[in-house]
């Protein structure tokens, strides 16, 4: 087990680039099972997640070849329709194979993914659409089993514009006879990517990144090369680190409006934001003012930012009121970073932060991802040192974290985590 150690040091100063997004190459991965041409994916990030995800593909009869920043696949057979428990256990986005099975091989047998620390996170709306699309829908052990003998296309309503549905019915619609209309679809950056990925591909997908997407069923698809976008999320948690420890840093491959949201909220707490050509200038001066955030679906303020922007609201001047409308379960941070002295009250969905003048060091545990991520952003400005544990949560979303931060001159480092005699 590994830890990470960061003590609170100076600002942080230099340059440090973003990697291409995790949460676009997950779905984008899924897609390239629906041809059997080979496809080339260019600025894939190292993480945990996508070698899970890759493992996935390969038990389902993927080939596939990795060299740094890229993956070539090749599908010539579905070889299994299932993906057992062992995979999406590890990873919830694993559940993203069903559409591209369903599409591909007219079934598929997958393990419920469950809930996760952040939430229930039920499948209902994925479910439902593929069932509009004709498939039948079947429980068991464990399992969801859909079979369709052809998919027909539907018009599909999402009761909430959930990403992970509109992608997985977006990738079944592909390959339907006729029409398929998803309406409140997601709009996220990461939907518009992997429409460009399967139009690229020969999909015909019009509407991607607004609340109505036509997707025109093809017979099949081609092979294609794709360059996955830059996360913003990660590109987001470098502009906080700068900000909180009153730096300056330029984030480098950024898409600009893929991160509007955040950089309005920052600007509203008086951190001042550069664009310049190759990505953004943080000039962190002066402290930090108070500000309130709901988390919204996109182009709403993200939900994957919330454990971030409480890091930073923690040291600010006044009252931050942070409402959490996405998740029911995310706020685990709370704890941890209340253990660094930290003021915070939850309310329901509501977090109620009283900015401290300093935080201290301290052991805590990182219980997703980017509570993770907030806990490392918190131990960069607190006093003395940070152990921050649990740290597989965050190598599946940050790619080379550590050796990033220590580029723009943070004092942390990864350690080996002592396991006390008699224990474990
Ligand atoms: C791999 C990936 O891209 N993960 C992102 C994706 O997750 P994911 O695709 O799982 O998130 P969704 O947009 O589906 O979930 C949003 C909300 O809808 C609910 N819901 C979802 C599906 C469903 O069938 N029924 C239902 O009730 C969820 O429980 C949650 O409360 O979008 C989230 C919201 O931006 C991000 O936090 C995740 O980082
Ligand atoms: C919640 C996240 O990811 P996932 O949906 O893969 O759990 C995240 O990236 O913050």
């Amino acid at each position: 087990m590994e830890k990470i150690i960061v003590n609170g040091s100076k600002p942080l100063e230099g340059n440090i680039r973003v990697s291409g997004a995790k949460n676009a190459v997950l779905p984008i991965l899924a897609a390239s099972l629906l041809t059997e041409s080979p496809t080339r994916l260019l600025d894939v990030p190292n993480l945990a997640d996508v070698g899970i995800i890759s493992s996935v593909l390969e038990h389902l009869g993927a080939r596939i070849e990795r060299n740094p920043g890229e993956l070539s696949i090749k599908v010539p057979d579905l070889t299994q329709t299932e993906a057992p428990y062992e995979y999406v256990r590890k990873m919830r986005a694993s559940f993203l194979v069903l559409g591209p099975l369903l599409a591909r091989a007219g079934k598929a047998r997958i393990s419920l993914p469950g809930g996760c620390a952040i939430g229930t996170r039920p499948i209902d709306l994925h479910l439902k659409g593929f069932a509009a699309l004709g498939a039948d829908i079947r429980y068991g052990s464990g399992y969801i089993e859909a079979v369709a003998r052809e998919l027909k296309g539907a018009k599909i309503y999402l009761d909430f514009p959930s990403v992970g549905a509109t992608e997985n019915i977006m990738m079944a619609a592909v390959l339907a006879r006729g029409q398929t209309c998803i309406e409140n679809a997601a709009e996220e950056p990461e939907i518009v990517d992997l429409a460009n990925y399967l139009n690229s591909m020969g999909a015909k997908i019009k509407g991607a990144g607004t609340k109505v997407i036509r997707i025109d069923g093809v017979p099949g698809l081609n092979g294609a090369t794709h360059a996955v976008i830059p996360d913003r999320i990660e590109a987001g948690t470098y502009l906080v680190a700068a900000a909180i420890t009153k730096g300056q840093v330029l984030v480098e491959n950024i898409i600009v409006d893929h991160l509007k949201p955040v950089m309005a909220k920052l600007t509203e707490a008086g951190v001042e934001l550069v664009e310049e050509e190759n990505g953004i200038r943080v000039y962190g001066h002066g402290r930090i003012k108070g500000i309130d955030i709901k988390t919204m679906p996109y182009p709403g303020f993200p939900t994957d930012m919330q454990a971030q922007i409480m890091a930073l609201t923690s040291v600010a001047e006044g009252t931050s009121i942070i409402t959490e409308t996405v998740f029911e379960n995310r706020f685990m941070h709370v704890n941890e970073l209340k253990r660094m002295g930290a003021k915070i009250k939850i309310e329901g969905r509501t977090a109620i932060v009283q900015g401290v003048k300093r935080l201290t060091g301290a052991q805590v545990k990182a219980t997703d991802l980017r509570a993770g991520a907030s806990l490392v952003l918190a131990g960069l400005i607190s006093e003395g040192e940070t152990e921050v544990s649990n740290i597989h949560h965050i190598d599946r979303g940050y790619e080379n974290f550590i050796e990033k931060l220590q580029g723009i001159g943070a004092n942390i480092r990864r350690v080996e985590e002592c396991v006390p005699a008699g224990v474990g």
